[in-house]
């Protein structure tokens, strides 16, 4: 029989309402036989009815109960696992609330505004014997496992030298949170993140790299708000005599090519976002091939079916996006952060104690 997760969504914003969706999508779409989901309750901090607004919205069953605050959601005795799709400047606190309250825990990427925070959010959930993960969709998906298995399994370009990754988008909404230093704005954390998270798995979780850290190099460029317009990073990974050169932007768009991996034999080249790739072009000794796959609904089911599992054979995280990588990434974006004097108002920096 399959696995039946009982979700409850905290926020109605944009991606709450794409993973929603994907939560009412029937799994076997995806290949999952294995699992079920179903949408316990729904929060908005705004109001009441803005959650009953998002319930209809998405089709959600006539059960689904919706709450005009995320203490009444944590508060739902039938809710097993919380998605927080709220701005990552309230993730920290988003977070202690639900473990305080006894839920699972998938949170939005980016997981905290630094590392100190995750690092007291994985404490928290070990000492509490809960699951917890940054919903780092990217990392599960079949496409994405089977670029990573060419590149370290199959070496089908060969010694992987260098990877260029961008990801920027031209935010003309000067209203937009991702120029806001209240919500945790900028290019780095929210856009950024997926150039890093390409690099991060291509090169530092390369099994000749053991998982060391690079070392790295960054300038950061600011808006009048404060937070970053551009930044650009280049990493270098020692042992792998291999570079890392990123880049991010909120006024400019993303190439056509977005990631490009470069070994001594050939490369690898995808196009579209770097979030949600569909195609990629790669050239090797024997020629050049192109792949394109379907998209599966919003492709935000793949990350919920792997909670289903994980939570299912009693563990307390999963292996696509465990939290040693949530904290290794994070102090990445600390170093570029420092390099380029970028810092949110305090209260958004602040650990509990
Ligand atoms: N995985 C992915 O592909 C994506 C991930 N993200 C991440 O998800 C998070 C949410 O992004 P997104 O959905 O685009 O954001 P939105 O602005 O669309 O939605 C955020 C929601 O959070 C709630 N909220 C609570 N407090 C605040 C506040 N002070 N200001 C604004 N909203 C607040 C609101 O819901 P309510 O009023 O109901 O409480 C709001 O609708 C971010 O951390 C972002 O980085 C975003 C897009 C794509
Ligand atoms: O995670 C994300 O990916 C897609 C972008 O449009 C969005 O702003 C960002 O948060």
């Amino acid at each position: 029989m399959a696995f039946r997760l009982k979700w409850g969504i905290m926020a109605t914003g944009g991606i709450a309402k794409s993973f929603a969706q994907d939560l009412l999508m029937d799994p076997t779409k995806r290949g999952a036989n294995d699992v079920q989901h179903v949408i316990a309750a729904i929060a908005s901090s705004s109001s009441q009815s803005s959650a009953e607004r998002f319930a209809k919205d998405i089709g959600a069953p006539e059960a689904t109960r919706t709450y005009g605050s995320y203490k009444e959601l944590v508060a739902d005795a039938d809710v097993e696992i919380i998605y927080i799709a709220t701005p990552q400047s309230r993730h920290y606190k988003d977070v202690i609330l639900c473990l305080n309250a006894g839920k699972h825990v998938l949170c939005e990427k980016p997981f905290t505004i630094n590392s100190r925070q995750a690092e007291h959010l994985v404490a928290l959930s070990q000492s509490k014997g809960l699951f917890l993960m940054e919903a780092a969709w990217t990392r599960f998906f079949p496409r994405t496992k089977e670029i990573l298995s060419l590149l370290h399994k199959e070496k089908e370009i060969g010694t992987i030298k260098r990877v260029i990754a961008d990801f920027s988008l031209q935010v003309r909404d000067p209203g937009s949170r991702l120029h806001n230093p209240d919500l945790g704005g900028g290019a780095l954390l929210d856009l950024g993140f997926y150039s890093l998270l390409w690099a991060f798995m291509v090169l530092q979780k390369h099994p000749d790299n053991e998982n060391a850290m690079p070392k790295v190099t960054a300038s950061v460029v600011k808006t009048d708000r404060g937070v970053d317009e551009f930044t650009s990073m280049t990493l270098v990974y020692e042992r792998l005599n291999a570079v890392a050169h990123l880049s991010t932007s909120i006024s400019a768009r993303t190439p056509k090519y977005s990631v490009v991996i470069q070994g001594d034999n050939g490369e690898i080249m995808i196009s579209g976002p770097p979030p949600r790739p569909r195609e990629y072009v790669i050239h090797a000794h024997d020629g050049e091939r192109s792949i394109t796959v379907d998209l599966v609904g919003n492709d935000l089911g793949w990350e919920a079916d792997a909670c289903a599992r994980a939570l299912r054979d009693g563990k307390r995280g999963c292996e696509e996006s465990p939290l040693q990588d949530t904290l290794a990434m994070l102090r990445i974006m600390d170093d570029i952060r420092r390099q380029g004097d970028f810092v949110f108002p305090a209260p958004l920096e602040e650990v509990e104690v």
